[in-house]
């Protein structure tokens, strides 16, 4: 069902999501290093198609595998929680519910194993 991507206000909730946690990525000395010479615009448009089919909403992610789009990137742990520390203020700015915010969070985790190149 959409209960959870009801409560990150669809597709216009994900949207604002993306450009305030991308914002907080390029404010942030610990993971603007991998942001600001990247395609910030074409990485939000893909989170959202991601996130809202994680979320059980009518998306269907086509962008690259998590193993291929982060390949390149030496990315450690601490990046990976700076990255989540990050998701977690944009998703308290737009005030979703902290036990949606955790259903999210638990999607993304295993994910480390490909994402972590180092
Ligand atoms: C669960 C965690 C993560 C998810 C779900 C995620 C998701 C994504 C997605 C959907 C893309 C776009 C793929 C495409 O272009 O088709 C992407 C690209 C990218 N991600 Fe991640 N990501 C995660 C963690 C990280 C971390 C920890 C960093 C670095 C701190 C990072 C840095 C980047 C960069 C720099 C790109 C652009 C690569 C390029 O175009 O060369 N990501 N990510």
């Amino acid at each position: 069902d959409d209960a959870l991507y009801k409560d990150f206000g669809e597709r216009p909730g994900l949207v604002r999501i993306m450009d305030d946690f991308m914002n907080n990525l390029l404010a942030d000395p610990r993971t603007r290093p991998f942001f600001e010479k990247a395609n910030q615009e074409r990485i939000k448009a893909q989170l959202v198609e991601q996130f809202c089919e994680l979320l059980g909403g009518p998306c269907k992610y086509g962008g690259l595998d998590m193993k291929q789009a982060h390949a390149h990137l030496a990315i450690r742990q601490e990046h990976f929680n700076a990255l989540v520390e990050n998701l977690q203020i944009a998703m308290d700015k737009h005030q979703v519910p902290f036990r949606a915010q955790n259903k999210l969070l638990a999607k993304l985790a295993p994910m480390h194993r490909d994402v972590i190149t180092r």
